[in-house]
């Protein structure tokens, strides 16, 4: 198998870094988180006190963060100006900024730049918002992953401590609000993407369900 690159879009908690990096296993791919690479912008930008109520100001500082991410499915991992950042991104106050500064158009066309660049000739699965309608739009595998909102929040709060399925529901719906209504490059399946819906499958049946589908397009 050649040059084959798998995108993997949905919104927060339907499960596609789980997956994605199940298929990259079985596969033997690579794998790209770009939502660690917004996560690490964001986690420079709150280190660096960045206004960001001020998308100006956010986009003058866009190109300044010296980023790195590994694309081993077994290892992720993510670094900024040589720290380590792949603990740090995942703190909620990152998880909760991250919508605004993902939404700046000049932080987007860096990420999407590198990323296009990350994923090179091929080989690679590729999970996000956008990767199916900007980042790789001839991709020939696209994967929508839906999940409930019940589902997704049950999920996510087995994950974490300290914290309610009520709390993490509408944390998510805000989240997937504001991704979805951003003006740049939001979140919305590709017209030839494949929607699968999470709610009701174990994760290792998600897995096989993708991996029948890149078998089916290549
Ligand atoms: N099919 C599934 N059944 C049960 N749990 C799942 C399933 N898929 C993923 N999970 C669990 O749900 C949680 C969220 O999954 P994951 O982090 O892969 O989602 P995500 O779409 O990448 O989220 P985000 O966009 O917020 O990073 C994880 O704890 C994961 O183990
Ligand atoms: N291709 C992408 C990937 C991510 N984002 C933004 C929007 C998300 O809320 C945030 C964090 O992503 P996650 O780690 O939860 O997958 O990053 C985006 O705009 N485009």
């Amino acid at each position: 198998m050649t040059a084959l690159v798998i995108a993997m879009d949905g919104p927060s908690g339907s499960g596609k870094s789980s997956a994605s990096r199940g298929v990259a296993r079985a596969l033997g791919l690579r794998y790209l988180d770009t939502g660690a690479m917004y996560r690490a912008i964001t986690w420079w930008m709150l280190h660096h006190g960045a206004d960001l109520t001020d998308p100006a100001a956010l986009a003058a500082r866009a190109g300044a963060p010296v980023l790195s991410i590994a694309t081993s499915p077994e290892t992720p991992s993510v670094t900024v100006d040589g720290t380590d950042v792949t603990a740090a991104i995942r703190t909620a106050e990152v998880t909760g900024a991250v919508s605004a500064v993902s939404a700046v158009p000049e932080v987007r066309a860096r990420l999407v730049a590198e990323q296009r660049a990350l994923i090179g000739s091929g080989d690679i699965v590729v999970e996000g918002r956008d990767i199916g309608t900007v980042v790789a739009p001839d991709a020939p595998v696209k994967v929508y992953l839906t999940a409930s909102p019940e589902a997704r929040a049950r999920r996510r709060t087995a994950e974490l401590s300290g914290t309610t399925v009520e709390a993490q529901r509408e944390a998510m719906a805000r989240r997937d609000t504001l991704d979805s209504t951003r003006k740049a490059d939001p979140l919305v399946m590709a017209a030839d993407a494949v929607e699968l819906d999470t709610t009701e499958l174990t994760l290792d049946e998600v897995i096989a369900e993708v991996l029948r589908l890149v078998k089916e397009r290549t």
